[in-house]
Order: structure tokens, then sequence, then C-alpha cells
């Protein structure tokens, strides 16, 4: 179990370029099984969740090969259908959440996909009902062995199917449009997750020869084809990343730069931060973030009640941003309710923020009413276990604005999210140590 040393309560300064963006990194790179031909994919993140799938790829016989820093071109011409069979794929395909989107494009060209039960953050029930459900309705036989907790779907051709989805699930739909992609006719996704992840996914898809319309809304037209070709993908920059860049920001009351964030595919995390009174600037591709030696004010709605922030499917605010926003809070001027709509464990970390003296009230497993300190008192470091990975960030942020030292534990809880982390911090100014 790796660990973190910080020591709090030192302003940063300078510039910060965000990774690629994980989801999509995940979505991405399980559609390179869908054609024979070679897909280069670019600013690809290296983080653990990552590089356990492209692991999972090169045992499935997936050729990959590097072009330069995170660039990769994969070629599945030979792929083995064993590998799905073995045990060594029952115990590493449960290694992350993005391995079940292996299922959807498997299944689409071989006639079949199976997964053990993914893995990824414990947040609360993670159901995959959407996803399997879609596969039966474009036809697909499934199977589910409870003991070996192994996922099975087998048809020997999809046909494409109208479905309204029980829910606006991310993995799902990827996985869902991966498979109605080499559907026979045509399969309408109405309630379909629209975040910039699948917006790329189906962007990259187009280019390869699918035929996706209603791209970044939440009714996908997909007419089935024969066959997909190659193409060169692009990653965006890691909303979730520079999410967490604006909290650091804030909560260290340092200035800081947040390099080409593609501010059109950011929604509405900017006007959250500033709900929360933080100052963004956009110049050009970049945010600027004054340095807020005068704190920052969270603003109540018009009558004058409360402010609630709550996570909503996309374009509503990600759920993978509220552990972020819950601590840069805790030293807000004012009050707010988090609401954590979709994860059920999600927001139990904030013992340690207690711990550490932050004021908060857990009303109930989803929300947490937040006071904050205005800085007038500052948190206090202190030792703490990264329990998933967005909640692990929003500790390091508060352990780099506390008084003293902090350690955190089980780090690799992060390192499946942020790129050398420690590394990016330190050369900002951050005095964080890897031990
Ligand atoms: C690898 C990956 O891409 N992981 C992301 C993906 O996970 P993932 O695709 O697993 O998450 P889903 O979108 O399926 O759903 C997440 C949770 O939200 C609930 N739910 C979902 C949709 C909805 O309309 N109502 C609702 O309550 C689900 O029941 C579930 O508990 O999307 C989540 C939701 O943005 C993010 O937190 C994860 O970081
Ligand atoms: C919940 C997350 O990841 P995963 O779905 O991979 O567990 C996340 O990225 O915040």
């Amino acid at each position: 179990m790796g660990t973190f040393k910080i020591e709090g309560g030192h302003r940063l300064q300078g510039e910060i370029t965000p990774q690629g963006a994980k989801n999509e990194a995940l979505q991405i790179l399980c559609a390179v099984l869908l054609t024979a031909e070679a897909v280069t994919i670019s600013n690809i993140p290296d983080i653990i969740d990552v590089n356990k799938l492209i692991a999972l790829l090169e045992n499935l016989g997936v050729k990959i090969q590097k072009k330069g820093e995170g660039s990769y071109t994969f070629k599945a011409d030979e792929v083995n259908l064993d590998y799905l069979q073995s045990e060594a794929f029952k115990r590493d395909g449960r290694g992350l959440r993005g391995s079940i989107m292996l299922v959807g494009p498997l299944l689409a060209r071989f006639g079949k996909g199976y997964i053990p039960k993914p893995g990824g953050d414990k947040i609360g029930r993670r159901r995959l009902d959407t996803h399997f459900e879609g596969f039966i309705k474009l036809g697909a036989a499934f199977r589910y062995n409870r003991e070996e907790y192994f996922y099975g779907v087998e048809a020997k051709k999809l046909k494409g199917a109208y479905m309204l989805l029980d829910e606006a699930s991310v993995t799902g739909t990827a996985n869902i449009v991966m498979a109605a992609v080499l559907a026979e006719g045509t399969t309408t996704i109405y309630n379909a997750a629209c975040e910039p992840y699948l917006q790329q996914l189906c962007n990259m898809l187009n280019r390869m020869g699918a035929r996706i319309s209603g791209v970044g809304s939440n009714l996908l037209t997909i007419e089935g084809v024969e066959k997909l070709g190659g193409t060169d993908h692009r990653m965006l920059p890691d909303m979730i990343e520079i999410g967490s860049w604006i909290g650091l920001a804030a909560m260290t009351r340092s200035e800081l730069t947040i390099k080409n964030v593609s501010w059109e595919n950011l929604g509405l995390i900017p006007s959250v931060f500033g709900k929360l009174g933080i100052t963004l600037e956009r110049k050009g591709d970049d945010i600027y973030i004054p340095a807020h030696t005068e704190g920052y004010e969270i603003q109540n709605y018009i009558d004058g009640s409360i402010l609630t922030i709550a996570d909503a499917p996309w374009p509503g605010l990600t759920p993978d941003l509220l552990s972020i926003i819950l601590v840069v809070s805790t030293q807000a001027r004012g009050e707010v309710l988090i609401h954590q709509k979709m994860f059920e464990s999600r927001l139990f970390f904030v013992d340690k923020l207690l711990d550490m003296g932050a004021k908060i009230i857990l009303c109930d497993p989803h929300r947490a009413t937040v006071i904050g300190h205005d800085f007038k008192s500052s948190l206090k470091g202190t030792t703490m276990t990264s329990p998933d990975i967005r909640a692990g960030v929003s500790l390091l942020i508060a352990a780099l604005s506390a008084k003293g030292e902090s350690t955190i534990h089980n780090i690799e809880q992060i390192d499946r999210g942020y790129e050398a982390i420690d590394t990016r911090l330190q050369a900002i100014g951050a005095r964080i140590t890897r031990v």
C-alpha cells in the first residue's frame, strides 16, 4: 500500500496541464476491438486503470505499438478469444470498472462477450442491468454464473432495436453503442448518456465508418454497418482533473493556470465553482485562477435560501466532482448542501475531514451540509486512508491546505486516475512525497 506524506499550508503557483480523460480512454481503448485495422490513439493518460485495460487488450492478442508519449497504435486483427475463458481473465478483468466495455465490441464483432464482475470504486451499488438489457434487446442470449460472478452474452448476429434505457448509464451507453454499430438494421437508444466521453466515442466510431446520429443528445440513432476501419483519435483533457485543480487552487489560495482545458467540453463545471465564489478567468483555452487571498463566498439562491450542489446525468454536474466540491466548501464563506444522488457510499470520507476540523453534518449517506470556515480556522494535518479515487484527491487537497503534516495511505486509489500526481504537484510547489 503506497503512501503520500504532505506538508500543508504552502501556496502553490504556476501552470498545470491536464492529462487525457480517464473515462474517455476506457471507452476508446475498448473500441479498438471493433476493427482489424490500425487505430492510433493519443493523449492516453499513464494511470493504473488505463494500463490495466491496455494489458487486457494485449492478452486478447491486440498488437500494440508505442508511437510516443501517451500515443499508441492498436491492431486487433488476430484476437485470441480463448483468453476470455481463462483464469487469468477472470482475475484481471475484475481489476477495473472500464473492462465491462470490452463486452459490447467483442459481442458485435465475434458474437460473444464475457466479463467477470468488474471492479472500480467501492462507492455503493454499481449495477450492470442497463448494459445487459441493451445487449438482450439487440438479440443476445445472456447468462450469469453467480458462483464465479461471471457474465456472458452471445449472438450469431445482432439486430438493431429501439430501447429506452432505465437510466442514462455512462459505460452502459458506450457498451450498447459499440454493440449496435455492427448490428443489422437501426438501433435507437433513448435516455442515452451523453457526456463528452460518449461524444468522443461516437465521433471516433463515425470516423471508423459507423453511422451514429444524435451525438451529444440523449437520443442516439445507429444504422448498423458491415464493418469498421481504422482511424486516429486524440483524447480530450480530463474534466475531472481540471475540476480537481480548480478546487486545489481555491483551497490553497494559489494562483494557478490550467492549460488547454477544452472549455467547450466542461459543461457546468466552471459555473458550479463560480457558485462557491471562486473566480475563474478564461484565457484562450486556459483557465486562470487568481490567488483567493480574501477567500471565496458561497452564493445563496435568488430568494436567499441555502445553495444545493447536486449531481445529475450530463449535461448536469458529474458526480465525480462532488467530493472535491465538498472539500473546497469547507473553507468557503457560507453554507452549502452537497447532494450526491447517484452513489450511496461516496460521502462517508467526510469523517476524515471532521478529524481535520471541518464543519460538516452528514445528514444521510447522500447529503452533507458544509459550514465553511472562511479560512478563519485551518484544517489540521492528520493520517488517513484514501477510500476511493475522488475522495482520495479531495483528502489530498485538504492536506495541502491544512496546517502541519498529513499522511495518506492507499494512494493506489489516486494513481488509478491521476497521472504522476506527486511530481506534477511538486512542479507547482506542493510539498508532497511518495514513501
Ligand atoms: C469508467 C467510468 O466511466 N466511470 C464513470 C461512469 O461509471 P458507470 O458507467 O459505472 O456509472 P453509471 O452511469 O452506470 O451510473 C452510476 C450510478 O449512478 C446511478 N444513476 C445513473 C444514471 C441515472 O440517470 N441515475 C442514476 O441514479 C446508477 O444507478 C449508478 O449507481 O459514470 C459514473 C457516473 O457519471 C461516474 O461516476 C464514473 O466515474
Ligand atoms: C468512479 C470513478 O471511476 P470508476 O468508475 O472507474 O470506478 C471515477 O472516475 O470517479
